[in-house]
């Protein structure tokens, strides 16, 4: 469920015509909507209502600070993976007790960064990473509060680019390994093991595989504790799906339900890390047509948008919904959407049924908000586009587009 619709002719953001965002501030340019942001926390947050609990958007899948602080009002976390994103969340405003940082590769200046700020917990990714920890936090007179990745062995069922829960995967530790982790880390004077997290893959249609690393996870957690290893906090990672075009993801509730039951009587504090169920329908990337190419094999809607933009389709072939800016009501024909990039994997969509257009007229990729402007790039010497936020009639620029000034600002 999102606020981008049609109406009186037209796609509307919210209350904003998007014809009028094309022509103040041109494109392409990526449009989120704060109501739909707002919709999907709560949908978190309320499905989550019956545990002690906590929602860290994940801000790799929409790292702009406009947006992270919208949600850290509504009293959001995050989960970082990077030093660079530990400084957009504290920009943000983001409670550093409710940061947690993951990733298989932390450097030191990055661990020194987030000890200096006070985050919640890192989720350790092996045992190197462990001590390393230990050894910054132990020079620094502190104790890192971490909680160790377990790898579960379990089948998101998704694109293999995005899983991350299987035996094979870089992710976490198995719970072999973990368990000695974990008495490294009990008996380690700098480190505090309060937590145990995993992250299983992205895009995830059904409940079972969530279900089946939680249980794995509480029945770890349990030969823990007969070791002294008492967690207060369990990370399910994020993961939930979106509908991009059939699939039927669980809602956020249906995943509180599931998860539900198993965690009532016990003193734990669930953490998600959704990002695309928060993020990746709340945006879309608005593009105008440059030409329009018949050739004896296709035909081609060439627009200014690219996959420097977005890169998803290029990169996994995945779907985006595209839709007219303004409808016109003419015949459909089989289409590429196409980049100027000088790529052949240059492709917002392939053999799609798109109405005849126009050069000028616009078209809408949707669920965007995701992977969306936080993997562009300026592939090609392409200016990035910008980012605006439309909450309700009112639009916040919050990126500006790049200038060719910004393209050679750091060279010498
Ligand atoms: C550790 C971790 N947490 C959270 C996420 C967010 O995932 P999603 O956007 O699928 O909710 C990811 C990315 O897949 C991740 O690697
Ligand atoms: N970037 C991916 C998801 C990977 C999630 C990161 N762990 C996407 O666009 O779907």
């Amino acid at each position: 469920m999102d606020y981008f619709e049609y109406r009186d002719g037209a796609l509307w953001a919210e209350d904003k015509r998007v014809t009028d965002l094309m022509e103040t501030f041109g494109t392409p340019l990526y449009v989120y909507s704060a109501k739909t942001l707002r919709r999907h926390y709560n949908a978190f947050d309320e499905a989550l209502g019956g545990l002690s609990h906590l929602a860290c958007f994940s801000v790799k899948a929409n790292s702009n600070i406009s947006l992270l602080r919208l949600l850290g009002r509504l009293g959001a976390g995050v989960d970082i993976v990077s030093g660079g994103e530990l400084h957009r969340a504290l920009t943000a405003g983001i409670d550093p007790g409710k940061i947690v940082f993951s990733g298989v590769g932390k450097q030191a200046h990055e661990i020194r960064e987030a000890l200096a700020a006070g985050i919640l917990m890192f989720n350790v990714e092996s045992v190197q990473e462990l001590e390393h920890i230990g050894r910054i936090a132990a020079a620094l007179k502190t104790q890192a509060r971490i909680s160790i990745r377990i790898n579960p062995d379990v089948d998101p069922e998704t694109h293999p680019y995005i899983s991350t829960g299987l035996k094979k995967n870089k992710f976490g530790l198995d719970m072999r390994d973990a368990a000695d982790a974990y008495l490294l880390a009990r008996d380690h004077p700098a480190i505090d093991p309060v937590g145990m997290d995993c992250h299983i893959g992205s895009q995830l249609t059904r409940i079972g595989p969530f279900v089946e690393a939680l249980e794995k996870l509480l029945a770890f957690a349990d030969r823990l504790a007969r070791s002294g290893v008492g967690i207060r906090y369990l990370d399910l990672g994020g993961g939930l799906g979106i509908t991009y075009n059939e699939e039927a993801p669980p809602l956020p509730a249906d995943l509180g339900r599931a998860i539900a039951g198993a965690l009532a009587e016990r003193d734990l504090t669930v953490i998600l890390e959704p990002g695309r169920a928060i993020a990746g329908n709340a945006g879309i990337l608005v593009t105008r047509v440059l030409y329009t190419k018949k050739t004896r094999a296709k035909n081609f809607v060439i627009v200014d948008a690219a996959m420097n933009d977005l890169v998803r389709p290029s990169l996994y072939g995945a779907y985006h919904r595209i839709g007219e800016v303004v409808p016109g009501g003419r015949e459909s024909m089989m289409v590429d959407v196409v980049g100027p990039i000088c790529e052949s994997s240059d492709f917002l969509a392939q053999d799609r049924m798109l109405p005849a257009m126009e050069p000028g007229e616009g078209l809408a990729v949707f669920s965007a908000g995701a992977y969306g402007f936080t993997m562009s790039s300026q592939y090609n010497s392409r200016p990035r586009a910008a980012e605006v936020i439309v909450d309700g009639e009112r639009v916040t620029l919050a990126r500006r587009r790049e200038t060719y000034q910004d393209l050679v600002a750091l060279e010498m």
